[in-house]
């Protein structure tokens, strides 16, 4: 398959996308990005690339980061995980507080805000220290990118400032003991891992042990076991795009992981990783013309796993 063709091909029937949709705000210093940039890399297990637009350009990965913690929280705890933090879609928005009240302070999923505050928080206590935490995440995603991936300190701060709505969680989730760390050493760390700037290319370099049974088929190391790489594959399918994740099944057919910075993942199990970038969203707060860009690539391709 000629996949630079095909890239081209979407960029161009994309375009009238690209105005549709809006930048978050409720993060200040996300808002400081240009609103109709477009850009989408393909990375193959043989470590082939292919890009268009502005694929060197960082931006927030956000959400997106909620797959590295989860991957590093699922391997050092294996099956205790699940009894603080579930594996079912939550059919509500990514920022909700009602569910998390009736069902006694356990999040859903891990890629809910509530669910990745969790798995940071596990992550806090396992590395005994906010700062070697994120070290640690940070040396993650170095090791999966081939990169030094840094944290944008502006970004970082603006959420620190106004993630009001991640501290009402982090405090009802703390009422029902399910955070064990001092609620600003958990929320820090969760705000800095979602301020990496990475690019479209990077982030699909990232994303190539989940395509390939949790083996980075570019160094073959193992950095997860391949049933917890299927389960990790499978939670991006139902949970990836909160309450819009049953929309992207349909629509595109791929696991995937979006970010409020305009950012998603998808995986072609044992073929591809795949990464999109259009920083306005639809009202679930996932890409619009990210989600169409890949809607158009499994058209195209063929290549959904359904
Ligand atoms: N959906 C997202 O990307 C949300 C991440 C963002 N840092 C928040 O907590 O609100």
């Amino acid at each position: 398959m000629n996949y630079q063709k095909i890239l081209e091909d979407i960029q161009e029937q994309i375009q009238p996308e690209l105005i549709k949709g809006n930048v978050a705000d409720y993060i200040p210093a996300l808002k400081n990005v240009k609103e109709n940039d477009f850009a989408m890399s393909i990375r193959l297990l043989d470590g082939q690339t292919f890009n268009v637009g502005c694929f060197d350009k960082k931006f927030s990965i956000q959400s997106i980061s909620k797959v590295f913690t989860y991957s590093m929280a699922l391997k050092i705890y294996s099956k205790e995980l699940y009894s603080r933090v579930w594996y079912e879609p939550s059919g509500n928005p990514f920022n909700s507080l009602v569910q998390l009240e009736y069902e006694k302070g356990i999040p859903r999923n891990p890629f809910i805000n509530a669910g990745a505050i969790v798995t940071t928080d596990s992550l806090v206590t396992h590395f005994k220290d906010k700062n070697i935490a994120i070290k640690q995440i940070n040396d993650f995603i170095n090791n999966l990118s081939k990169d030094n991936i840094l944290i944008d300190e502006d970004i970082y701060m603006s959420e620190l400032k106004t993630g009001h709505r991640n501290r009402a969680l982090a405090n009802l989730m703390k009422s029902f003991s399910n955070i064990k760390n001092p609620i600003n050493n958990t929320l820090e760390t969760y705000f800095k891992h979602c301020s990496f700037m990475m690019n479209t290319q990077q982030l699909a370099t990232t994303m190539l042990f989940l395509a390939n049974h949790g083996t980075d088929p570019l160094t073959k190391e193992e950095i997860i076991t391949s049933s917890k790489a299927k389960r990790i594959n499978s939670l991006m399918l139902t949970c990836g795009h909160y309450d819009a994740s049953g929309d992207f099944a349909f629509h595109v057919g791929l696991p995937g992981k979006s970010g409020v910075g305009g950012g998603i993942v998808a995986i072609v199990p044992k073929k591809m990783a795949i990464c999109v970038y259009s920083p306005r969203l639809n009202s679930k707060g996932n890409s619009l013309a990210g989600t169409k860009a890949l809607e158009l690539f499994t058209t195209i391709t063929g290549l959904s796993i359904f």
